[in-house]
């Protein structure tokens, strides 16, 4: 099957931040291919690379060499079939929530009255009904990453790149949004690639985790399927005895790489 997304052999080199005559390379011959409707997680050590990879994948980042496929299709620019999700809030601060969450489609020249309606039906399906006047700084952090959401998915993008997205929020709303996701997710089957440093988060939503070795030269060192039954609860699955086994499988491919990127980043610092 053609897949969604497939990063090709990418390699990513920047001028290196502490002497500016060498290279860094972040990123090395990487290939991840998601298919259609699969939840894909990279999991990997703070500052291996899993940003850069979204970034590449967004079409926001040129690789340095390696190329993107978007359904067979070399992707040249902004991914356009893609929506994104960022750990930082997007939102404009001067937009009600409904106007945020109708912001693409009035891009997109929609017209205002069934931008207007659609955003309302968006809000009450991530529970914010009856809140679409409110301004960003009038909505806690849970329920800013849910006009957030609703921002990505109301234009139906056939891959959702997600950034950490929730890793400011505490845990419990954190969790309510993971099930969300999913929930909305199951009803769609999109491809996703989410990114997250979070294992316990990577196992109970994903299809498949793939774990990134330390920098430099960030690559992939291992690939497993989560055989979880769905539909899932972020919270339940945990206590699963599948899920405390590739727990302990995934660990202990991503435990070496995990004190050796903060062993990097200290001598970094
Ligand atoms: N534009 C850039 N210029 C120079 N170096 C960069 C640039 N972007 C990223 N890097 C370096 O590439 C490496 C990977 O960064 P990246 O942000 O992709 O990591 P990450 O895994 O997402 O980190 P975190 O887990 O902390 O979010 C880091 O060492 C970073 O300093």
């Amino acid at each position: 099957m053609t897949p969604a997304l497939l990063l090709d052999q990418i390699s990513c080199t920047f001028v290196s931040k502490e002497d500016r005559s060498q290279r860094y390379t972040a990123v090395s011959d990487t290939r991840i291919a998601i298919a259609p409707g699969e939840f894909v997680s990279v999991v990997g050590p703070t500052g291996c690379g899993k940003s850069t990879l979204l970034n590449v994948a967004a079409g926001l980042l040129q690789p340095s060499s390696g190329s993107v496929q978007i359904f067979g299709e070399p992707l040249s620019g902004i991914n356009r079939r893609a929506g994104y999700m960022f750990q930082s809030d997007a939102l404009m601060p001067w937009r009600s929530a409904l106007q945020n969450v109708i912001a693409g489609l009035q891009f997109r020249k929609m017209e205002e009255a069934a931008a207007v309606e659609l955003g309302e039906a968006w809000l009450a399906r991530v529970g914010l009904h009856g809140f679409g006047d409110r301004y960003p700084h009038q909505l806690s952090g849970g329920m800013r990453k849910r006009v957030a959401l609703a921002q990505t998915l109301i234009l139906d993008p056939d891959i959702i790149l997600m950034d950490e997205p929730f890793s400011a929020l505490d845990i419990q709303t954190r969790q309510l949004m993971e099930n969300e996701v999913l929930e909305l997710w199951s009803a769609k089957k999109k491809a996703v690639l989410f990114i997250t440093h979070d294992l316990d988060e990577a196992i109970s939503m994903s299809d498949r985790v793939i774990v990134l070795s330390a920098g430099p030269a960030t690559h992939p060192i291992g690939d497993f399927t989560i055989d979880l039954p769905r539909p899932r609860d972020v919270a339940e699955v945990r206590s699963n005895p599948r899920f405390v086994e590739l727990h302990t499988q995934i660990w202990d491919v991503l435990r070496e790489e995990v004190l050796r990127g903060y062993a990097q980043q200290k001598r970094r610092a």
